[in-house]
């Protein structure tokens, strides 16, 4: 398939894996650090459009920065950014702040079902197209050893609702609905189908 060859607006080493498995030519976009917290969620704004929201303002910021002093040199290509949000009792499950945070979470998300959200936007200054993904997690019931073994891997500590489906945490989800890719952070089926629609 012939994909056009793109920025990718992410920080996270899964979508630039999944990116590259599906022979999509990019590279990776750094973009300066923003100050304050990170992606916060707007009063009483629903799970589904913060994930949708939170992708687009990535994918709008990139092209800012591409049409900037700073992004001078880079070449008028599109953009790709996305957003994975843990959804539970309509409460974002974001990324553990410290090792106590991760643990509140995996209890949180133990024995229960939760959905995971993720948004892919695909942008130039003239056109902006996005589509998301939803997936349904069941996680079965954990004991104390396997959420102290898992902290102490390290993995939650920069993952959406502190696990991550393609490391050790797969041993903790007994079934999902929807998107193995999706939930570690870049649907293929909808990426792929956005792009064609990008560049039909
Ligand atoms: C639930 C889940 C999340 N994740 C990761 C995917 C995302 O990297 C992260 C969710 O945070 P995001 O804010 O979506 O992305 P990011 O901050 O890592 O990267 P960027 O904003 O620069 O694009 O959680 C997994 O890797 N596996 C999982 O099973």
């Amino acid at each position: 398939m012939n994909f056009p060859r793109l920025y990718l607006a992410s920080a996270s080493p899964r979508r630039h894996e999944i990116l590259t498995q599906l022979g999509v030519p990019h590279d990776v976009l750094k973009l300066p650090a923003v100050a304050g917290e990170d992606e916060p969620r707007l009063p009483g704004e629903p799970p589904a459009d913060y994930v949708r929201r939170t992708a687009r303002d990535k994918a709008l910021r990139a092209l800012a920065y591409l049409a900037s002093p700073a992004g001078n040199g880079f070449e008028p290509r599109p953009v790709l950014a996305a957003d994975t949000t843990v959804i539970l009792d309509d409460d974002i499950l974001g990324k553990p702040v410290n090792v106590d945070d991760a643990r509140r979470m995996l209890w949180r998300l133990s024995g229960r079902e939760h959905e995971v959200r993720t948004a892919v936007v695909v942008a130039t200054p003239e056109r902006l197209l996005e589509d998301v993904s939803v997936t349904t997690v069941h996680f079965a019931k954990l004991n104390e050893a396997d959420v102290d073994a898992y902290c102490a891997s390290g993995e939650p500590m920069d993952k959406a609702g502190a696990y991550g489906i393609q490391g050790l945490a797969g041993l903790f989800v007994e079934h999902i609905a929807g998107s193995f890719t999706g939930v570690m952070g870049l649907p293929v089926f909808e990426t792929g189908r956005l792009l064609r629609r990008f560049a039909p």
